[in-house]
């Protein structure tokens, strides 16, 4: 069988590779990556070391998964793949059952900073998704004004970002990020420059939604315990070539309370088991 084919194959119902390495039917498998690597040759050149390198794993359609490794294993690069704004120099990656090669529609990222248009009032920031998908200005209100109060920003609609508090732009990113209604979320740290009470008001908020409205979400953090507060599985990478190198499932309950998680008793040996992987204090630099 040709590679592409094989990939496909990854996918395609039946598949007993798949089944045994997650237990799922292939039906419910939402993200395939399958050897996946990426390098970033300059200009000219032809080879160049690799920053991430045989990536494998699946994600089922409703499950969130965190990814924790050290600084620069490729968390980001990853991330850039699966929503199809880096394209791998090996191997393929999957959304939905289609290969991505470019930007995929059922997909919405967000980032560190919220990228809020400083010139659009925060309705119309929240609106911006549907706007370029062609949605009537009648449509889009009534989505943007029943997001805003779900996060949390009822009367702020005619407020611009410089008006609010960092936590409050942030609140309007996930707003604009949710109205798309994108099945998959790719989010690389949304949470990392907020304050450590305000960061867990909107883990809250997230963790709701994407338990409601079961969506799948592939979350980079380097914050321990919010990725046991969050995920039903944590993915540990390695230091370049970043690769995976451990699974732990989350085997806790309240994936839809990270506030009442965090209080279990399990979640801090969890910690203390990630802390390990990661070699937490092992290098007095970091
Ligand atoms: N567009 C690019 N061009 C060249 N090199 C890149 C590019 N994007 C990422 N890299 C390189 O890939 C490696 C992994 O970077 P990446 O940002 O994915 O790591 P990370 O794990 O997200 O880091 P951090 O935790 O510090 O945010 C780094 O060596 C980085 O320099």
């Amino acid at each position: 069988m040709a590679a592409t084919q094989e990939l496909y194959a990854v996918v395609e119902p039946g598949n007993p590779a798949l089944q045994a390495r997650e237990g799922a039917r292939p039906a419910d498998v939402e993200i395939v990556f399958e050897n996946v690597g990426k390098c970033f040759p300059k200009k000219g050149e032809r080879d160049a070391p690799f920053a991430v390198r045989g990536l494998n794993f699946s994600i089922r359609k409703g499950e969130v998964v965190s990814i924790i490794g050290p600084s620069g294993c490729g968390k980001s690069t990853l991330l850039n793949m699966g929503s199809g704004l880096y394209t791998p120099s090996e191997g393929a990656v999957f959304v939905g059952g289609e290969r991505v090669v470019k930007p995929v529609a059922k997909v919405a990222f967000m980032l560190q900073k919220d990228l809020l248009m400083p010139w659009r009032s925060i309705r119309r920031n929240v609106e911006l998704g549907l706007e370029i998908q062609g949605v009537p200005a009648a449509r889009r209100r009534p989505v943007a004004e029943r997001l805003i109060e779900k996060c949390h920003l009822a009367g702020f609609g005619d407020h611009y970002p410089f008006q609010l508090s960092g936590g409050m732009r942030q609140r309007a990113a996930l707003a604009r990020t949710l109205a798309i209604d994108p099945q998959v979320l790719f989010l690389d740290e949304p949470f990392s420059a907020l304050d450590a009470q305000t960061k867990m008001i909107l883990q809250q908020d997230l963790a709701q939604t994407l338990y409601e409205q079961r969506k799948t979400a592939l979350f980079i953090t380097h914050d321990l315990m919010e990725a046991i507060a969050l995920s039903d599985r944590i993915l540990v990478m390695s230091a370049r070539p970043g690769n995976i190198i451990e699974e732990i499932e989350v085997d806790l309950p309240h994936r839809d309370n990270p506030l009442e998680r965090r209080k279990l008793p399990g979640a801090g040996p969890l910690v203390g088991r990630l802390m390990d992987l990661l070699k937490v204090g092992d290098d007095p630099l970091h």
